[in-house]
This record gives structure tokens, C-alpha cells and sequence, in this order.
């Protein structure tokens, strides 16, 4: 598993803001907006594409276009929903699938309770959008399922993200062969004993979708 941590000024501007208490939820949701699609540029990096052949006003030539089979995005609901227009606009003709997935906030494990992808993801490239990567069971168990379908590349962007989830993570994915890489805005500290990210931003959905108010 390949860990990148996205090192650019802007992208600590904007997740300075969204870490801030005070941000409201409009607010908090067109930063991660923004804090995507920079993200989505190196997330990208890999994206497959074959030849194309054109003719520009002046003379034909050997372009690119995004390979066949589309990638598939796959935001994990709720909190990667609010992800998934940042990652679109730069990749527009993908598919998109859902997952539902949810932390028990006791055990901390992870569940699923809703699924909507295609069935066959046989040599599919699959970006899974989730804003935290904290113990990590969440990602684990999503890209698990992306690859029992047949995902052959694997590619999570997460806003933030804990040393113990990506050494977890990492863990329970050993026997995958497919390459997985997160993509990333910052690596915190750690987590608490609740299993909040330090400093972290607080609850992803919430915030998002203003729930706690
Ligand atoms: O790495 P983990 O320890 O598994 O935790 C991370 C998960 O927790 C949050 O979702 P949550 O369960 O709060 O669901 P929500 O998106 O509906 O708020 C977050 O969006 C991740 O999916
Ligand atoms: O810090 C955390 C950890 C899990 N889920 C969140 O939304 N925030
Ligand atoms: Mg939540």
C-alpha cells in the first residue's frame, strides 16, 4: 500500500479552515468540495487512458482519452457523499457506485448497510472517496469488497487520515494483490480513545450534514 500525502499550500489553507470549530456546514461542505478536487489531481495520476487519434486545425496527431472500462468512483455514505462532486468534476464520464457503511461508535467497528455497484468490476480502476481514515476498518472492508468483484486498482482519497488506521489498513490488506494507494490531505497525530482523529476535524458527517446541531 502506497501512502500520499498531498504537500501543497493551498490544500493546508483550505484544511485549516475545515478543521476550525467554527466553520459552519455550508461553509465546511464548498472547502471539501475544493480540498477534492486537488486531491482528485493527484489521485488521478495513474488514471488509465489508451490512444487517440485526431486532427487539430493544423495537423493530425496522437492524443489520450480515458481508457475502457470507465473508472468507477465509490463514495462511502454518508460523509464521502459530500465528496463525490469535487472528484466528478475532474473526471466526469466515471461511473459512480455507493456504499453505506457505518462505525459502530462503541466497538468502532465497521458495517454495511446499503450497496449499489455493479456486479463485475472485473479490471475496473475504483476511487473510494472517504473524508477519514481513523482505525481504518471502514476502507478495509469497502476496498475488500471492490476487489472480491473483480477491482483490479485501487485508489482511496480521504481528507485526513491517522498513522494506526494506515498501519491497520495496510495490515488487513497484506494478501491483496491489487495495488492500493490513499491519497491524502494530511496524516494526523493519532487517535483518542474514542477513535477520533488528533487534531483531526471532529465528526466528518456532522459536520457535512449538520447533524450535531
Ligand atoms: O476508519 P474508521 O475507524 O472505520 O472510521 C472512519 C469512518 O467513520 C466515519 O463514518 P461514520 O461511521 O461516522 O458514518 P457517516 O459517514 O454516516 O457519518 C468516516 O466517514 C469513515 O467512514
Ligand atoms: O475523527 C473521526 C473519526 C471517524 N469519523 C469521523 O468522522 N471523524
Ligand atoms: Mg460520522
Amino acid at each position: 500500500m502506497r501512502t500520499h500525502v498531498v504537500d501543497h499550500p493551498l490544500v493546508a489553507h483550505k484544511l485549516t479552515t475545515l478543521r476550525d470549530e467554527r466553520t459552519d456546514s455550508p461553509t465546511f461542505r464548498n472547502l471539501t468540495d475544493e480540498l477534492v478536487t486537488l486531491l482528485a489531481y493527484e489521485a488521478t495520476r495513474d488514471v488509465r487512458v489508451e490512444p487517440q487519434e485526431i486532427r487539430t486545425p493544423v495537423a493530425a496527431t496522437t492524443g489520450v482519452r480515458l481508457a475502457r472500462p470507465r473508472p468507477l468512483v465509490v463514495p462511502i455514505l454518508r460523509a464521502g457523499l459530500g465528496m463525490l462532486d469535487g472528484m466528478m468534476r475532474l473526471l466526469p464520464t466515471a461511473e459512480v457506485g455507493f456504499l453505506g457503511m457505518v462505525r459502530n461508535e462503541e466497538t468502532l467497528q465497521a458495517s454495511t448497510y446499503a450497496e449499489r455497484l455493479p456486479e463485475d468490476l472485473s479490471g475496473r480502476q475504483c476511487y473510494v472517496l472517504d473524508p477519514m481514515l481513523a482505525t481504518g476498518g471502514t476502507l478495509a472492508a469497502a476496498i475488500r469488497f471492490l476487489v472480491d468483484r473483480g477491482a483490479d486498482h485501487i485508489t482511496a482519497v480521504c481528507l485526513l487520515t491517522a498513522p494506526e488506521g494506515c498501519a491497520r489498513l495496510e495490515e488487513l490488506l497484506q494478501d491483496l494483490e491489487v495495488p492500493v494507494t490513499v491519497v491524502t490531505a494530511a496524516m494526523d497525530e493519532r487517535l483518542d480513545e474514542k477513535g477520533y482523529i488528533v487534531p483531526g476535524l471532529g465528526d466528518a458527517g456532522d459536520r457535512l450534514y449538520g447533524l450535531a446541531e
